[in-house]
């Protein structure tokens, strides 16, 4: 038999999530994540599903590539190391892909030059996806790696809605466009959604609200995406936990010749210590929450300020798709934190949309229906799975057939 397992990297800026699973039944034999790299506080946490067991390691784990021998290792315990036979292939998720990636890519070196040059516009992201990258390489040279990119799903979207109303000569010279990220949740969510409903993609337009750590929403027309909030950078669009979303450009101005910051400290604020974050101390929906349930009026203006945003952005993807049939809230807030979802769509009951208050409180891992059975918008919660997808799309690249 042919190998048919398959590991996912997923290297965010500080944290390592990753996943083995077997292709053949897509299911999963170890799961983990890895978080705070770089801090003293460093945490791994790691799950064997083949035996059940769960360990975890906290202590300082130094960069990217300590946090990924350290993953190599735990699954090497568990009898699922990368020098396994039975391992296809390695996906990873990579960020930015600029207008050169449309399709899951086998990585060379061209691929991971090319990733390389688009680290000024994904400066959190892409240098953490190439430490994964040449680290599992290292690990496991003889193996595909496959690139998934975030942007890959947004390449569809029109001129219109891509390009900024700058002069096109300086924007093409400089690649300055609207690219979008979280691309794989966006397909995954929308092909999940039209399955929740019965459909096929093709029949329905679906408002996609990806509302994690970093956060952003997109219009999907009969499963091809049409505008994204995330931008050049994932820093445009909705309030973050801690990335200010869309400003006017002039602030930056502002801070730099009023303010006297530099630009390198004006990057730093608007993506690392805003949002959020920056509004009330907190980044983390479910501590804001406690804070709002104590009176805590920072936390409430916190949470306003991350709704209207939200709200302006499902109406604006109404208008761009002209008729809506589902709108899905899916990633770590999405998923869990009812009092978003509810207050999202309060109001909208002209447009169609309204939630279900019991249906709403349901908690669950399976994609489920909140809106009333009577409303002309289905609203639905749609768990996001950017590990299962990205072994998807690379086991149909490098995987064959018995
Ligand atoms: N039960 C919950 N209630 C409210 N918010 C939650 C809950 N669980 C997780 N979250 C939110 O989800 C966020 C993380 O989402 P996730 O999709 O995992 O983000 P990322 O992949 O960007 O790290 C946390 O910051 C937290 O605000
Ligand atoms: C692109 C992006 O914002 O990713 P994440 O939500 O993982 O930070
Ligand atoms: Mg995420």
């Amino acid at each position: 038999m042919s190998p048919s397992r398959v590991l996912v990297l997923n290297s965010g800026s500080s944290s390592v999530k990753y996943q083995l699973l077997d292709m053949r039944d897509h299911s999963r034999l170890a799961t983990g994540l890895v978080e705070r790299i770089g801090e003293q506080t460093s945490r791994l946490k790691h799950t064997a599903l083949t035996t059940g067991d769960t360990r975890e390691y906290n202590g300082p784990i130094a960069d990217h590539q300590a946090a990924l021998k350290a993953v190599a290792e735990e699954l090497a315990r568990d009898g699922l190391g990368l020098e396994s036979t039975e391992l296809a292939a390695i996906g990873h998720r990579v960020v930015h892909g600029g207008m050169f990636f449309t399709e899951p890519t086998v990585i060379d070196d061209a691929v991971l030059t090319e990733i390389e040059r688009l680290i000024p516009v994904a400066p959190l992201h892409n240098p953490a996806n190439l430490t994964g990258i040449r680290t599992a390489m290292a690990l496991r040279p003889d193996l595909p790696q496959v690139a998934v990119f975030d942007t890959a799903f947004h390449t569809t979207m029109p001129e219109s809605a891509a390009r900024y109303a700058i002069d096109p000569k300086i924007a093409d010279r400089l690649r300055i466009r609207r690219y979008g990220f979280h691309g794989t949740s966006h397909a995954y969510v929308s092909r999940a959604t039209a399955g929740l409903l019965g459909k096929a993609p093709q029949e329905l337009n679906v408002i996609v609200l990806h509302l994690g750590n970093g956060a952003s929403a997109s219009a999907v027309r009969g499963g091809r995406c049409v505008d994204t909030s995330m931008g050049l950078t994932p820093l445009e669009g909705l309030v973050m936990g801690t990335r200010s979303g869309d400003l006017d450009p002039a602030v930056i101005f502002h801070l730099e010749r009023v303010g006297g910051m530099s630009m390198d400290e004006i990057d730093t604020l608007l993506n690392k210590r805003s949002g959020l974050f920056g509004l009330c101390g907190d980044n983390d929906m479910r501590e804001i929450q406690r804070r709002i349930d104590e009176g805590d009026r920072e936390a409430r203006l916190a949470f306003d300020i991350y709704i209207h945003r939200l709200k302006k952005y499902i109406g604006a993807y109404y208008a761009v798709l002209g008729r809506v049939d589902a709108v899905a809230f899916t990633a770590g807030v999405g998923e869990n934190a009812a009092a978003v979802r509810a207050a999202a769509v309060a109001g909208l009951e002209e447009l169609g949309l309204a939630v279900d208050d019991g249906l709403n409180a349901v908690r669950g891992d399976a994609p489920r229906l909140i809106s009333p059975a009577s409303a002309r918008v289905a609203v639905a919660v749609v768990p996001t799975d950017e590990e299962l997808e990205i072994a998807t799309q690379t086991y149909a690249l490098v995987g064959k057939d018995d």
